[in-house]
């Protein structure tokens, strides 16, 4: 049995509760006063599908009014807002559920949780016939709990013998030309809509449906269209819980929706889906249990729809300059020195997580302070999710740079695809998008140094100019030079000089252009190691220890020329000349402590 957290602090609050016996089943409707008062349960759902529960959460009751979101999400799903709207509105009355109350102003219910306007909803369902549109019905409660619902004939048989109301309210909107089905077709359709059987483990993954953006977190299922979510959690919130709604909302700030037969549910959004039920109501028509439980739960886990969030800039990971963060690429001394003074008119500003609209303002801000005198970045790589207003300000900001005549660098990364794709045609927009970070350092760098060296046309550098000889007296250069057959290789843009897996037989001086030193990656893009420029080497490991293959991939940038030293020549040249092989030996081990130094700075700044 697995230990969880929920769980525990859950079955407090049902435990606590327990003894809480305010209120009186239903009886308006002859079949619900056979509930059992004592039946208590709360469940929870999470948007990835697990659910909690304690008590009497397998006990299966109707559905009621609970009903009403998700018939009315249905219906804004099908037909769209603006035909909904039409049949009914979003007003809260203010009054009880089943008040004989319309907007005559705008000829509709006021609003679709109350029961004129969960009828006009109903109504809307497709079919002819009373079957088609209780099959169509069931399908999208269904789709919601996650498992085929069905009716509870006997409640609806109940109701349907006594809803003399509901008749009045079905036949006076249809008077007012309101209802888009007849009514006893309509209130068919309703009766049965609230006669559905459900537990309240149900109605947690139904309401962790409308945390989850719509998908259903058991079966993955879409139940209802993202975009409709905010019209259905709004009324939830405003007109859920009746003539209660304004103390609800003050009080536990969830969108929630309760029904006579004693159940709440609430929507955590981005969350959970909370149900509790117990058949006890106060005179509202909302189980008292069940709000005193979801009241708690909320309290307890500051679940709060406006409680004070953490500031928005947490998504605002880290801010680098150019003095800290370097590109992979090989750089002469004199541009390295450069880089090291005007390096902080290059900014790098790293975000991660979700990214509010707010995050985004303060990453922009960050940017646009800088794009005037110097060159920016904006790493998106370890982002999990952006929202869409922040997409909206990062292509807002795209064309004001475009206008300002200035650019940045934007790394979409792993997460930050959506940002990419909503920016617009990249023509009007000063956003350079990159495949990656250390792509968009160097060219940033590149800009900030008016172009950067190593491009391969220049003259290629002696062997004495080799970082790796160093430490060499030139009369240790001409011995090398007279023992040592030194070879010189040309190698194209684009062509590798050494591949994976290859024999490590030999030493390569760069003498002029680029190279970049990766690893192949079946299937994908080749992870970028390091680059390298005139007087860097590679393949000198191979003097220090015996692996006889290549790990990695070495690639010319451009076109490039390398001085060649064969291993098996330099081990006897060591064997003849200890002091020099050595002097060459510490150069290479001074450099690898270099590099390794630098693996751990990037190592670190990935942790941070
Ligand atoms: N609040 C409710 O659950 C009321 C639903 C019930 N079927 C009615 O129409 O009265």
């Amino acid at each position: 049995m697995a230990i969880d957290a929920l769980t525990g602090l859950v079955r407090q609050i049902h435990d606590d509760l327990a003894s809480l016996a305010d209120g009186e089943v239903a009886t308006y409707i002859p079949e619900l006063a056979k509930a059992d008062p004592e039946h208590f349960a709360i469940a929870i759902a999470t948007v990835d599908g697990e659910v909690f529960s304690v008590g009497d959460a397998d006990v299966a009751f109707t559905i009621q009014s609970m009903s009403k979101p998700f018939a009315y999400a249905a219906a804004l799903d099908r037909l769209g807002r603006a035909a909904v709207l039409g049949r009914v509105g979003v007003e809260p009355t203010g009054d009880a559920f089943n008040a004989i109350v319309l907007d005559e102003v705008n000829n509709r219910p006021f609003n679709p949780m109350v029961n004129a306007g969960a009828i006009a909803v109903s109504a809307l369902f497709p079919g002819d016939t009373a079957g088609a549109r209780a099959e169509a019905m069931l399908a999208a409660l269904s789709r919601f709990a996650g498992r085929p619902l069905a009716v509870d004939d006997a409640v609806f048989a109940s109701e349907s013998e006594t809803g003399h109301r509901n008749r009045a309210i079905a036949w006076l909107m249809l008077n007012s030309g309101m209802l888009a089905a007849a009514p006893d077709l309509a209130l068919d359709t309703y009766f049965r809509q609230c006669s559905v059987l459900v537990d309240t483990r149900d109605l947690a993954v139904m309401a962790a449906t409308l945390a989850a953006g719509g998908v259903n977190p058991r079966t993955g299922e879409r139940a209802v269209e993202a975009a409709h979510l905010p019209d259905v959690l709004t009324v939830m919130l405003t007109c859920g819980m009746y003539d209660y709604a304004g103390q609800w909302a003050w009080e536990v700030g969830l969108p929630a929706k309760s029904g006579v037969a004693g159940g709440v549910v609430a929507v955590v959004p981005g969350q959970f889906g909370i149900a509790a039920y117990s058949p006890r109501l106060d005179r509202i028509g909302n189980s008292v249990r069940a709000v005193a439980a979801i009241r708690r739960l909320s309290e307890r886990l500051s679940l709060h729809g406006l409680a004070a969030r953490p500031d928005a800039g947490g998504a605002l990971r880290r801010v680098l300059d150019g003095r800290t963060l370097r590109s992979k690429r090989w750089r002469p001394a004199a541009d390295r020195a450069c880089l090291d003074t005007a390096g902080d008119r290059l900014v790098v500003v790293e975000l991660a997580g979700q990214v509010p609209v707010g995050a985004a303002e303060r990453a922009i801000r960050r940017v646009g302070a800088m794009v005037a005198a110097g060159e920016a970045v904006v790493d998106l790589d370890r982002v999990t999710g952006v929202d869409p207003g922040a997409v909206v300000l990062f292509d807002a900001f795209g064309v004001a740079l475009a206008a300002a005549g200035r650019s940045a660098w934007l790394v979409p990364g792993r997460g930050g695809r959506a940002v990419a794709d909503g920016l617009g045609p990249l023509a009007r927009t000063g956003w350079h998008v990159a495949a990656g970070l250390d792509e968009a350092v160097e060219a940033a760098e590149d800009r900030l140094l008016g172009g950067g060296a190593g491009d391969g046309r220049e003259a290629p550098l002696p062997l004495a100019a080799a970082a790796l000889l160093a430490g060499l007296s030139p009369e240790d250069l001409d011995l090398l030079a007279a023992e040592v057959p030194i070879g010189h290789l040309a190698v194209p843009k684009g062509a590798a000089a050494a591949r994976v897996g290859e024999p490590a037989d030999a030493v390569f001086l760069v003498a002029s252009g680029r190279f970049r030193v990766q690893l192949p990656i079946a299937g994908g893009a080749p992870v970028h190691l390091n680059a390298l420029g005139p007087g860097d080497s590679f393949g000198e490991m191979a003097l220090m220890d015996d692996v006889p293959l290549r790990s990695a991939d070495v690639v010319a940038e451009t076109d490039a020329t390398c001085h060649v030293l064969p291993i098996a020549a330099l081990r006897a040249f060591g064997q003849n000349h200890p002091l020099v092989m050595n002097r060459i030996l510490s150069r290479l081990a001074a450099d690898l402590g270099v590099r390794l130094r630098r693996v751990n700075d990037t190592i670190r700044s990935l942790l941070v």
